[in-house]
């Protein structure tokens, strides 16, 4: 069956979409899947930008060959070593041995790495132009974008952007391919969650791409997970440029490990008293049920962030452990924090949350609180204490 849809005269959309892999990277999860994007531009020579993740193989080839019609593809442009995207580079040079492959000087190591190929190779760098008859290739160097040898393609005929996993998303394409033909609002916490799980650590390389490709008039963004972008172009820009920026909302995520439950009761009365405090926006997670990724994807989006934890065996409860150590690897910058903790004789969770707060550099807004088991009078104000500070900081 061919799968692709034309997006513009001879040019395509062969993509295929995932409801079967439970975690992408092996450990973000996609509850609603997740859509690999690769398309084709058939000229006086045939370009294919980006692949797909190798278990779709069967239907991306059946699709790319009905597409074809007999015509064999030139030129595979590699914008992203990433298997996601290069998985089907190696049947791709099965089916088309004449293939050039084109990348820029940090892609090939890769490409030999990953799949011992090393001919056929054409080098571009940064403002380089390929031909391919009416229409020609010009690209763009965004490295840590999300890796370093990504590029971006732009086609200025049709003023199209095939931006790599630049604006992504996370979410399977269930019908229509196009920002305006999808429900947005149900894709809502996908496009960000894709932001802040995927490319939220390099916000610095988000922003020297945005001011390099600002330039550009843009028709549609082809990325390579997601709708493609053609009606809310200037929307998912100003929201790559406000979270690259760390620009948050007022808000505070409340984010606690427990296992009786009296750290719990700990976050529950700091959440009141923000409440009573005016502050609306308050998301209380468990850091034993919920995975990091709709944590980190809250931090990303409000300002302040109240951590708490039982000891445990000396240190911090392990499930708090990956979410501060996921915090320090992102580097997110820019909010108010405060702790609470939890302990039965010596403690141990509050060197870690020290070490952490020396690490990220956050403005802490309160001293922390320290319970023993179930929280007594002076613990409710401590927990009070924390809630009003934040309150304060954030309203100011
Ligand atoms: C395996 C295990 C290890 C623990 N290690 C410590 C510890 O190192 N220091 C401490 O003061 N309490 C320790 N505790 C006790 C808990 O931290 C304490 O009971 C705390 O009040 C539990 O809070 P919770 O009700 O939120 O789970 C440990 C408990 C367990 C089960």
């Amino acid at each position: 069956m061919n799968q692709a849809i034309e997006i513009k005269k001879n040019i395509f959309w062969i993509g295929v979409n995932d409801r079967r892999t439970h975690l992408f990277e092996n450990y973000w999860p996609l509850p609603k899947g997740v859509a690999y994007n690769s398309y084709v531009i058939i000229d006086e020579k045939v370009a294919v930008i980006d692949t797909i993740e190798r278990s779709r193989m069967d239907d991306y080839i059946e699709s790319l060959e009905a597409t074809l019609n007999g015509r064999k593809v030139d030129y595979l442009i590699i914008n992203h070593m990433e298997p996601d995207h290069s998985g089907a580079i190696k049947a791709l040079l099965c089916h088309y041995p004449d293939l050039t492959l084109v990348g820029n000087s940090k892609t090939f190591p890769m490409l030999e790495n990953f799949y011992g190929v090393h001919t056929n190779l054409l080098e571009v760098k940064e403002g380089s132009c390929l031909n391919l008859g009416e229409q020609q290739l010009n690209f763009y160097m965004v490295p840590m974008l999300h890796w370093p040898e990504t590029m971006v393609t732009y086609l200025p005929k049709e003023q199209l952007l095939f931006s790599g996993d630049v604006f992504g998303a996370f979410g399977t394409l269930d019908g229509g391919i196009f920002d305006d033909q999808v429900d947005l609002e149900y894709l809502e916490e996908e496009i960000s969650r894709y932001y802040s799980n995927i490319v939220g650590k390099y916000g610095m390389p988000a922003q020297t791409a945005l001011k390099k490709l600002g330039g550009l008039a843009i028709r549609m963004i082809c990325a390579t997970h997601g709708p493609i972008w053609r009606s809310h172009i200037p929307e998912i820009i100003a929201k790559y440029d406000k979270w690259s920026k760390y620009e948050t909302e007022e808000g505070v995520v409340i984010a606690f490990s427990s296992m009786y439950g009296h750290t719990e009761k700990m976050a529950d009365l700091i959440g009141r008293f923000l409440a009573e405090k005016g502050i609306k926006k308050i998301r209380i997670h468990d850091t034993s049920k919920t995975h990091p990724s709709y944590m980190i994807n809250d931090i990303f989006r409000y300002k302040g962030v109240i951590l708490g934890s039982c000891s445990y065996n000396g240190g911090i409860f392990p499930t708090m452990e990956t979410l501060l150590s996921e915090l320090e690897n992102m580097g997110i910058k820019n909010h108010y924090l405060a702790f609470f903790t939890n302990k039965t004789w010596a403690g141990g969770a509050l060197p870690r949350f020290t070490q952490f707060a020396d690490k990220m550099k956050w403005e802490i807004v309160a001293p922390h609180a320290d319970a023993s088991g179930s929280p007594k009078s002076q613990d409710v104000e401590d927990c009070r204490n924390i809630a009003y500070a934040m309150a304060e900081k954030l309203k100011a």
